[in-house]
């Protein structure tokens, strides 16, 4: 066994409570969310985690829950990484659009394909696969070698680069990747061995 993973996707942000694709675009937490981000601390802290480093977006609802969790576990000042790599996808031309005024516009089944196929883009923008393109190499170079280094690594970023992350670590493929839906402020822990592969893995749902 070497170290652990806490991966936690950002708390509701302004354009999750009005139904509006997000992306790339740079949203705060609702006070839930603040809230939610509080909560997802607490939860870490009565594990009795204690973290190494933590790696976040250069998306302040992202950051904001990253900071939150570090308060809550007693550890405010812990070195931070911030990287766009962990960025959610680009959302491209769907991005500030409401999702049922979509589902009118295109269909039902085609916006469930643009949110949560593995490999078809939205319209001018990054499907999950261009999102782990850019997540997954992030990871094995720059925070992979913590874990391994038995080191406690907390990753605060969004539903889709996350759900890139956890379709390589968890060998999931593109249909099955399909099904994965991430709740706001709900920590994942992944315990990783020695060659990286994953021992276990628990989510502390609310
Ligand atoms: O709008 C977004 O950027 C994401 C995450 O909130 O939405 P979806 O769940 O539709 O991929």
């Amino acid at each position: 066994m070497s170290g652990t993973l806490v991966l936690v996707r950002h708390g509701q942000s302004e354009w999750n409570l009005k139904n509006l694709f997000t992306g790339w675009r740079d949203v705060d937490l609702t006070d839930q969310g603040h809230g939610e981000a509080r909560a997802a601390g607490q939860k870490l802290k009565e594990r009795g985690l204690k973290f190494d480093i933590a790696f976040t977006s250069d998306l302040q609802r992202a950051q904001k829950t990253c900071q939150h969790i570090l308060d809550a576990v007693g550890q405010s000042d812990l070195e931070t990484v911030r990287n766009q790599a962990l960025n959610e996808r680009d959302y491209g031309d769907l991005a500030g659009l409401n999702k049922d005024d979509a589902r009118d516009k295109w269909g039902e089944d085609q916006v469930h394909v643009w949110r949560r196929s593995y490999d078809v883009p939205p319209p001018g923008g990054e499907s999950l696969k261009d999102t782990g393109a850019r997540v997954w190499p992030y990871y094995l170079h720059d925070m992979q070698p913590h874990v391994l280094r038995g080191e406690t690594v907390l990753v605060a970023a969004h539903g889709n680069s996350l759900r890139a992350l956890i379709m390589a670590l968890d060998g999931l493929t593109g249909e099955e990747v399909v099904k994965v839906e991430l709740g706001t402020g709900v920590p994942i822990i992944y315990r990783l061995n020695a060659d990286s592969t994953v021992a276990s893995k628990e989510i502390l749902d609310r």
